[in-house]
């Protein structure tokens, strides 16, 4: 399967966030990643569900809604209304992991689930058959802009070893400092979805940019 490529809005411009979307329904873009803060989980606020609206209103694009919230179970079909295609909790907010994947695939919306940096890919063995994206954090999860973690080659490697063993169909996605220069190893260790905001939104030409991460061959 070709790589796809989830640029991440919250490095959009919220002044003007209608033509950035526009811009990425024109680009190569395959998911539109959607980052949701609640400054309790993370340390930073981003917004909720009237920006959702405002996106989902012109996006012709998959929306890949990462949510970065305490208790996600009590949004998860609100969420599903406001036009997520793809929503994911954080493996480290959900005492009832199983349950509220359950309750995302229920809405009819892929299931994912992200880890943090420190948080092992063991901690999926039971439960990576019914996911269908792990997002695994190369940053921090709070802020945009961040330097990536090289330990994620590691990661992704191990995870691809366990979704293999458990014949999982679950696509490997990465998250944090993703560029040009580490895009093509990230591949070649076994990534199936690259987000990238800064990356994007900071270049010149968004649209090219989105375009070379997306012809890199693995
Ligand atoms: O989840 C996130 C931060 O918690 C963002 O998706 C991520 O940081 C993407 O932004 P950048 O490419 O600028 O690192
Ligand atoms: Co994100």
């Amino acid at each position: 399967m070709p790589h796809l490529i989830a640029p991440s809005v919250l490095a959009a411009n919220f002044g003007q966030l209608d033509k950035d979307v526009e811009m990425l329904n024109h680009s190569t873009a395959d998911w539109i990643h959607v980052d949701v803060m609640d400054g309790r989980f993370v340390p930073n606020i981003s917004f909720g569900f009237p920006v959702l609206h405002a996106i989902n209103k012109v996006a012709q694009k998959p929306l890949d809604v990462h949510l970065m919230i305490e208790h996600p179970e009590l949004y998860i079909e609100q969420f599903r209304a406001g036009g997520a295609s793809v929503i994911t909790v954080h493996y480290e907010a959900c005492p009832h992991l199983h349950r509220t994947v359950e309750q995302i695939k229920a809405t009819g919306a892929q299931a994912g689930v992200a880890l943090n940096p420190h948080t092992p890919v063991a901690f999926l063995s039971e439960i990576i058959q019914d996911l269908d994206v792990v997002c695994l954090m190369s940053v921090n999860p709070g802020f945009g802009g961040q330097k990536f973690i090289a330990h994620t080659y590691h990661k992704i490697k191990e995870l691809k070893a366990l979704i293999e063993s458990k014949e999982s169909g679950c696509l490997i996605e990465i998250d944090g400092g993703v560029n040009q220069d580490n895009a093509p190893l990230l591949l070649a260790a076994g990534a199936d979805v690259l987000v990238a905001g800064s990356y994007v939104f900071n270049s010149q030409n968004p649209a090219q940019t989105i375009l070379d991460l997306k012809q890199i061959k693995k």
